[in-house]
C-alpha cells in the first residue's frame, strides 16, 4: 500500500498486524475500488489534489468560530473546483466541473472535516438541470454552472413540509401578460428551509412550488430562480433569505430559509422537460410518468449509498487501527495487556462494520448500474421499470444509511473515551452520516414507499402473475410450508427472502382482516405500518444479502486463494450475523431449530477468530490516506497516543497559562467577593 510519506515510523503493534496479514492487499483494494484501474485513476487524482498540502488547514476546524469555519470552507471549495477546472477534470475522465463522481467527491473530502457549501450545487442544482431541463433550457444552464459562473442549491423543503412534497405551500402563478410566473410564499411554513448553501453561497437555485396556470393548480413543479445578483451578491427584491444556524453536522453547508414576496420569474425559467406551459398559461404535460419531476431524488438516493459505504469504511479503518496499538486489561496474569483486538466483543464490533462497508459499496456499483439500465429505458419513453426502481433505491437508501450510521456509532464505541474526541474523526463521520438517514427521504418513509410495491407484487404472485427480478421469490409465498433452513451462504440468503414474503404475507393477511373488519383501506394500511416497514427491511437485506454474495463470487474468480478465502469469509460473516440478528423471525417463518442458531452461534463465533489475522489488512485494503480520514486515531503509522497530546496542545484554551475565567469568576467566586 502507498503512502504519502515512506519513511515513517510506524506502531510496533501495527506493523505486526501487517506482517501477519495473509492476503494480497493490493488486490483487495481493486475489489473495492471496481478494477485496478479505477484503483491507479484514483491514486493519480488523489496525488495532484492532496499532495500540494492545500487541503489543510494551519488551525484545527474544530477550533474556529462558525464564520470562520464557513469562509474558510467556502476557501477551499474554491481551491478545489479551481484544480477540478485546470488539473483534475481530465485526469477523471470528467469533460469538466460539476458532472462529480465518486472519486472526486472521496478526494474532496480531504479538505473538509464537515462538507462543501458547494455539495448541493454538484450534488442536486447541477444534476436537476440535467435531468430536469429542456434541450434548449440546457444549453443554457448547464455551462454556466458547470464553469461554476452561476452557483445553484435545490430549494424544496419548507418549514411546515418536507416529506410529503405534495403538500408544499410555494405558489407559482404564471401571469400571460408578461410571461413570467410569480413566486409567492403565502404562510411562513410556506418558506423553503435546509437547502444546502442557500444561507450565503449561491446565488441561483432550483425552486419546487405548486404551478398555477389559467386558475388550475397542477402540483409540484421545478423552477430555476436567480436569487443574488451576479456581481454583488446582494439579495434581488422580493427574495428574503438567510442561514437557519448550528446543527448537529453539515455546519460548512450553510442551509438557509428562503422566502418570496410575489417575485417574478421569465416563463422559460420553469423547467420543462416533464411539462410545459405556453406562453398563452396552457398547461402540457409531457411526461408519461407522474414522478419524473422526483428524478433528482432518485438519483441522490443512488449516489447516497455509495457515500455512505465510503463513510463506513473511514470509520471502521479508524476503529480497527486503534484497536490493534490499544492495548487493555489483564485477563492472564502473566501476560502483556492484550490489544482490544484480540477480545471477541471488538471484533463482533468491528467487522460487521468492514462486511457492510463491502456490501454497501458492491450493491452502490450494482443499484447504478441498474438506474443507468432504467434511465436508458427511459429516454426511449419506456417507464415501466421505474416503479421496481423506486421501490429498490428507496429500501437501499434507507438501509444502507441506517446501518451505516450504526456501524460508525459502534466504531466510536469500539474507539472507548479517545473515540469521542472531535479529532478521532470519528463524530464527524457520525453527525455527516447520521443526516442521510434523513435527507432525500425519511427512513420510515421511504421504507413504506418499498412496502407499497411488496404489497403489490404480493398480491401479482398470488394471482400468479410474472414478478419483476427483485421480488420473484415472492412466487414461492404461497407453498404453505415454512422455507428449510440451510447454513450454506445461498440457504441463508433464501431464508432471508422467506423472511421478506412471510413478514409481507402477515401485513397482507392483517390488513385485509382489519378492512373485513369496517376499517378503511387507509386505515388498515396504518394499521399495518410498524410490519409493513419491517417486511421492506427484510426485503432489503435480502436484497443486499443477494447482490453482495453474487458480486464477491464474480469479482473474486480470478483472485488468489487467499483473497478468495478472506473475501468469503466477510460474505459469510454479513449473513451469520444478520441471521442470528434475525433469530426470532427466523423461527416465525423457516424450520430452523434451536440447535441450527446454537450452531450458527459458535460458527460466527469461529469466523471472527479466522478474520482476526487479518483485520488490519482488511482496512488497510480500503486505501484511505491520512489526508482523507482526518483522525488521530486511524492514522496509518498509528502514533495515536502522540497525536492526541499534539491535537490537545493546539488547543487555544492551552494558549495562556491562565485563563481570564480565574480572574473574572473563580478567583471572586473562591474569595468571597462574587
Ligand atoms: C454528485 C453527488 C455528490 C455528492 C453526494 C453526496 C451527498 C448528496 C448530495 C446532496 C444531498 C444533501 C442534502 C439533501 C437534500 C434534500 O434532502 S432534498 C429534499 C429531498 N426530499 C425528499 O426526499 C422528500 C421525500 N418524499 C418523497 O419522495 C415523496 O413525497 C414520497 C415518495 C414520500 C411520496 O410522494 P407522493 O407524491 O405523495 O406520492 P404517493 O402518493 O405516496 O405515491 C404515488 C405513487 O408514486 C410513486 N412514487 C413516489 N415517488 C416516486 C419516485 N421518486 N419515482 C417513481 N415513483 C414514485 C409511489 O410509489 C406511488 O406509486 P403507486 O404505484 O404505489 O401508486
Ligand atoms: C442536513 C440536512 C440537509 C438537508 N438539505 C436539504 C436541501 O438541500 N434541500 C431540501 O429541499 N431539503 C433538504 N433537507 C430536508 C430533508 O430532505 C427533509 O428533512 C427530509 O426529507 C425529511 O422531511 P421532514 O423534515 O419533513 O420530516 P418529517 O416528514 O416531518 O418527519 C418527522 C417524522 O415523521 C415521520 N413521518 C412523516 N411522514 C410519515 C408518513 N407518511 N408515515 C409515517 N411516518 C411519517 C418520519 O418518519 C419522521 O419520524 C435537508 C435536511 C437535513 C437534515
Amino acid at each position: 500500500m502507498t503512502q504519502t510519506n515512506n519513511n515513517m515510523t510506524v506502531n510496533p503493534d501495527l506493523a505486526m498486524e501487517r506482517a501477519k496479514c495473509n492476503f494480497n492487499v493490493l488486490e483487495v483494494t481493486h475489489i473495492f475500488d471496481g478494477g485496478e484501474r479505477n484503483t491507479l485513476q484514483r491514486k493519480k487524482i488523489e496525488d495532484v489534489a492532496l499532495n500540494s498540502g492545500a487541503s489543510k488547514d494551519a488551525l484545527g476546524e474544530e477550533h474556529m468560530s462558525p464564520k470562520e469555519k464557513y469562509e474558510n470552507a467556502v476557501r477551499k471549495s474554491c481551491i478545489y473546483a479551481t484544480m477540478m477546472k485546470n488539473e483534475l477534470a481530465e485526469l477523471s475522465g470528467l469533460e469538466s466541473f460539476g458532472v462529480s463522481s465518486p472519486v472526486i467527491r472521496r478526494t474532496a473530502d480531504a479538505f473538509f472535516k464537515e462538507v462543501s457549501p458547494f455539495l448541493l450545487h454538484l450534488g442536486m442544482f447541477v444534476p436537476t438541470i440535467m435531468g430536469q431541463c429542456t434541450p434548449e433550457q440546457q444549453s443554457y444552464w448547464l455551462p454556466r454552472a458547470l464553469d461554476m459562473q452561476i452557483i445553484g442549491t435545490y430549494a424544496q423543503t419548507e418549514l411546515g413540509h418536507g416529506t410529503f412534497i405534495r403538500g408544499l405551500e410555494t405558489t407559482a402563478t404564471y401571469d400571460p401578460e408578461t410571461e413570467e410566473f410569480v413566486l409567492h410564499s403565502p404562510t411562513l411554513s410556506s418558506y423553503k428551509w435546509w437547502a444546502g448553501g442557500l444561507g450565503k453561497t449561491v446565488n441561483y437555485c432550483i425552486v419546487v412550488a405548486q404551478l398555477y396556470t389559467k386558475g388550475e393548480c397542477h402540483g409540484t413543479h421545478p423552477f430555476i430562480v436567480q436569487i443574488r445578483d451576479e456581481d454583488t451578491h446582494v439579495p434581488l427584491p422580493g427574495i428574503k433569505v438567510g442561514e437557519i444556524g448550528p446543527k448537529m453536522g453539515f455546519n460548512t453547508a450553510d442551509n438557509g430559509f428562503l422566502g418570496f414576496d410575489h417575485y417574478r420569474i421569465p416563463r422559460e425559467h420553469m423547467l420543462m422537460k416533464n411539462a410545459q406551459v405556453l406562453k398563452d398559461g396552457t398547461y402540457v404535460k409531457v411526461a408519461r410518468h407522474g414522478k419524473l419531476t422526483y428524478g433528482t431524488m432518485v438519483f441522490v438516493r443512488v449516489v447516497l449509498v455509495n457515500e455512505v459505504a465510503f463513510n463506513l469504511a473511514k470509520a471502521s479503518t479508524i476503529a480497527v487501527r486503534y484497536s490493534a496499538i490499544r492495548r487493555q486489561s489483564k485477563p492472564k496474569p502473566d501476560e502483556v495487556e492484550p490489544q482490544i483486538l484480540d477480545y471477541v466483543t471488538q471484533q463482533h464490533k468491528l467487522f460487521i462494520a468492514i462486511a457492510t462497508a463491502h456490501a454497501l459499496q458492491l450493491c452502490s456499483t450494482w443499484l447504478w448500474e441498474s438506474f443507468s439500465a432504467v434511465l436508458a429505458q427511459m429516454k426511449g419513453g419506456n417507464t415501466d421499470t421505474l416503479p421496481e426502481f423506486h421501490a429498490l433505491s428507496s429500501c437501499l437508501k434507507a438501509i444502507s444509511t441506517s446501518d451505516s450510521a450504526h456501524l460508525i456509532e459502534q466504531c466510536r464505541h469500539a474507539c472507548g473515551g479517545h473515540g469521542y474526541m472531535i479529532s478521532s474523526g470519528i463524530p464527524n463521520l457520525y453527525n455527516f452520516v447520521s443526516a442521510t438517514r434523513t435527507y432525500e427521504g425519511d427512513y420510515t418513509v421511504l421504507l413504506l414507499q418499498t412496502a407499497r410495491f411488496l404489497v403489490k407484487a404480493y398480491e401479482q404472485a398470488e394471482a400468479k402473475k410474472p414478478l419483476t427480478p427483485t421480488v420473484s421469490y415472492l412466487a414461492h409465498a404461497f407453498s404453505g410450508s415454512r422455507a428449510t433452513w440451510d447454513n450454506s451462504p445461498d440457504g441463508i440468503i433464501r431464508s432471508f427472502q422467506a423472511l421478506a414474503a412471510g413478514k409481507t404475507a402477515v401485513c397482507v393477511t392483517n390488513m385485509r382482516k382489519r378492512m373485513r373488519a369496517g376499517l378503511s383501506q387507509v386505515d388498515a394500511w396504518e394499521m399495518s405500518t410498524i410490519q409493513l416497514v419491517a417486511a421492506a427491511e427484510a426485503h432489503c437485506r435480502a436484497v443486499i444479502a443477494d447482490t453482495y454474495r453474487k458480486e464477491i463470487v464474480r469479482l473474486t474468480a480470478n483472485s488468489s486463494p487467499n483473497v478468495k478465502v478472506v473475501m468469503d469469509q466477510l460474505t459469510t460473516l454479513y449473513l451469520y450475523y444478520w441471521a442470528l440478528e434475525r433469530t426470532g423471525d427466523l423461527l416465525m417463518f423457516t424450520s430452523v431449530s434451536q440447535k441450527d442458531l446454537v450452531d450458527l452461534q459458535i460458527a460466527y463465533e469461529e469466523l471472527l477468530l479466522k478474520i482476526r489475522p487479518n483485520a488490519v489488512g482488511l482496512v488497510d485494503a480500503f486505501d484511505l490516506r491520512d489526508e482523507l480520514l482526518h483522525s488521530t486515531l486511524g492514522s496509518y503509522d498509528g502514533r495515536v497516543y502522540e497525536r492526541l497530546m499534539e491535537e490537545a496542545l493546539k488547543s487555544p484554551m492551552n494558549k495562556e497559562p491562565v485563563s481570564d475565567a480565574y480572574s473574572k469568576y473563580l478567583r471572586p467566586m473562591m474569595k468571597g467577593k462574587l
